[in-house]
């Protein structure tokens, strides 16, 4: 494992005109595998773009593997693989052909053949990118972010669209990239993905990080234990609070749906029923569950992660 950040993000500030998309953000990862969490508009784009070196900074520095993106690009892209959307592939070459080019641009790529055939892509090799499903399309996009064995690779959303057994196979070759020494940033909009796959975990809003560690210490923040209900939207969270014993949060994390949180034991479930009793609220789908990284990011965010 290096000790040095492969990430390094100080302070950066990123705007388009009057809107500003990031906003003194710090960030710093470490080897292996960190998700980047936000909802949506939070600036995760923008940042992961500035340290790919296809956004210059309005201020503040930005080091990828020691690297100034900018300044440093040539050397940079040799050493880094980036998930590109489709924009950045040419429609009319062939599934094999472009990954098979992308291979030689690099000293020790990986058997494009067998990359192929783990990703299920071998029944597509022949067929021009326009012609392939937009699952095809994003596993050739992750073929070719890796196959030059990068020391770092960028992965936005690389499971967005797949079919779960494209997903496990996904999850899989990223957990081996991660045995075989290569770090990973993964921007994702998944939490299972991230709880799945993460060593790390940055939360990003309104252009900051708002919360990083690995998801153990994220979870370790809140309680054990979770329970929620739903009802009617709007109720007095606060009243609801004041029923229970100190240590216990309580919240609306989006409209009828409430959390609370703290030693959730029998008496702590009697305490809520009486206090819905008292209010004539109906609960539905009681529950107690351990508490989620959702429940962090709902909690920290107010906002739901997908779109
Ligand atoms: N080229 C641009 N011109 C103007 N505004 C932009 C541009 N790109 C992004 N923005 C704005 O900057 C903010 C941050 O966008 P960004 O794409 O970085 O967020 P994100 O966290 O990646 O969002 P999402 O999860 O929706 O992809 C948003 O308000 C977005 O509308």
């Amino acid at each position: 494992m290096r000790s040095e950040p492969v990430v390094q993000v100080q302070a950066l500030v990123k705007r388009y005109g009057t809107k500003t998309a990031v906003d003194g953000l710090d960030l710093v990862a470490g080897a292996g595998i960190t998700a980047v969490l936000g909802p949506n508009g939070a600036g995760k784009t923008t940042t992961v773009e500035t340290c790919e070196g296809y956004r210059r900074p309005d201020s503040g520095t930005v080091r990828v593997l020691g690297l100034d993106p900018v300044r440093d690009s040539g050397e940079l892209h040799t050493r880094i693989g980036v998930m590109l959307q489709s924009g950045g592939v040419y429609s009319g070459a062939r599934a094999d052909e472009m990954l098979r080019h992308v291979a030689k641009l690099h000293a020790r790529p990986l058997d494009v053949d067998a990359l192929i055939a783990r990703l299920g892509l071998d029944s597509c090799g022949r067929t021009t990118y326009r012609r392939l499903s937009g699952g095809q399309q994003q596993r050739l996009a992750l073929a070719m972010a890796v196959v030059g064995r990068p020391e770092l690779v960028f992965l936005d959303e690389p499971t967005a669209g797949l079919d779960p057994q494209a997903r496990r196979a996904t999850w899989d070759l990223v957990r081996d990239l991660r045995a075989d020494g290569v770090s990973v940033i993964l921007t994702t909009h998944h939490m299972d993905e991230a709880e799945q796959l993460a060593d790390d975990v940055a939360i990003i809003d309104a252009g900051r990080v708002i919360a990083q560690g690995s998801v153990e210490e994220l979870c370790r923040g809140g309680a054990e234990n979770t329970l929620r209900f739903s009802g009617r939207p709007g109720l007095d969270v606060g009243s609801l609070l004041k029923a229970l014993p100190a240590d216990c949060t309580a919240a609306e994390l989006t409209p009828g749906a409430y959390r609370v949180g703290g030693k959730v034991d029998p008496q702590l479930l009697a305490t809520v029923t009486s206090w819905c009793a008292q209010h004539g609220v109906m609960p539905e789908r009681i529950s107690v569950e351990r508490h989620t990284l959702e429940d962090v990011f709902l909690e920290l965010t107010g906002k739901e992660l997908r779109s």
